[in-house]
């Protein structure tokens, strides 16, 4: 795969490439054998909020590939993001929000290029509010709308509003709800449309924020107007996430589950306990759905 896939053509005229925020130096873009051979065998990425659930989940996954010990942070001295290597699939947490989740996006995007990955596919494992669901349902994502209810991404560059395409392809989809659920698992798996936000708070129409100049019944309208747009769950990256891998021709799709129903409040109220289980859904669906990648 070449760099033309990437839609950007300034990237071939570049002699070397830094990956900053992930500290790994592409020394000569020509010649990227010593990267090939560190990251060449990745066939998924998982990214997630935080390092701890990224490190339990390349635990979780260690099995497939008969892997035991430790998992160690490939990225440490970058000081920003974790990134733990189990066989061919890559963990990496990716903090709150688009703004952050795009930065190491931009970076994953281009070393899979320079690795020569095949066909990687690229999978958000999150927590999400719901919207008129259980809390520890488990969405994946279809169409992704922004903060405004709208289908896209909307993004300023050069001082102008971009707005692009904001969905996941139906084929992954299809493939996670086919090879990732089982009627036994003892939680539901829906796919419906997201809603991502760059504000926790007021973007989310919570009331418990520290600043909120809207009513009760304002925020219930935003809720069932999202609701009737075929919305179920909001998060914080998922039109970012489906719009630059579209842009980027890779493979993804966002899992996440639900912690708490926002039809009924605004606080995540849930023990910890509770907690670590329900992050665990996602897990026990995106180990299935590798195991099937792999053996395709
Ligand atoms: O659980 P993670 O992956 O962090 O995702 C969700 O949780 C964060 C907010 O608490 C946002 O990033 C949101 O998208
Ligand atoms: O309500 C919620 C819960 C988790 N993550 C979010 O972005 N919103």
């Amino acid at each position: 795969m070449s760099f033309s896939t990437l839609k950007n053509p300034h990237l071939s005229e570049m002699k070397t490439d830094y990956l900053y925020h992930l500290n790994i130096d592409v020394t000569d873009t020509q010649n990227t054998s010593d990267i090939q051979q560190r990251f060449g065998d990745i066939k998924v990425i998982c990214a997630g909020g935080t390092a701890q659930r990224m490190r339990d989940l390349a635990i979780y996954l260690q099995p497939i590939f008969g892997i035991t010990g430790k998992p160690v942070d490939l990225c440490e001295s970058g000081h920003r993001y974790a990134v733990f290597k189990v066989g061919q699939v890559l963990c990496v947490s990716h903090g709150v929000g688009s703004s952050t989740f795009s930065v190491v996006l931009h970076e994953l995007l281009k070393l899979v290029r320079y690795a020569k990955c095949k066909d990687p596919v690229f999978v958000r494992i999150g927590t999400c509010g719901g919207l008129g669901i259980e809390p520890g349902t488990v969405v994946v994502s279809k169409d992704a709308y922004n903060g405004y209810l709208e289908n896209v991404h909307e993004i300023p560059i050069l001082g102008k509003r971009v707005e692009r395409p904001a969905s996941f392809p139906q084929d992954i989809i299809d493939d996670i709800l086919k090879f990732g659920a089982q009627s036994n698992d003892g939680f539901a798996i829906i796919s419906a449309n997201t809603m991502s936000t760059d504000c926790f708070y007021e973007g989310q129409g919570r009331t418990d924020g520290a600043v909120c100049e809207y009513t009760d019944e304002d925020k219930m309208n935003f809720l069932k107007k999202a609701y009737g747009k075929g919305i179920r769950n909001i998060e914080m990256e998922a039109t970012m996430f489906s719009s630059l891998t579209q842009l980027a021709g890779v493979k993804a799709a966002s899992i996440c589950v639900a912690l708490i129903n926002r039809l009924n409040g605004d606080q995540v109220s849930i023990t910890m306990e509770q907690k670590k289980e329900f992050e665990q859904r996602p897990f026990v669906v995106v180990e299935r759905y590798i195991k099937h990648l792999l053996n395709k």
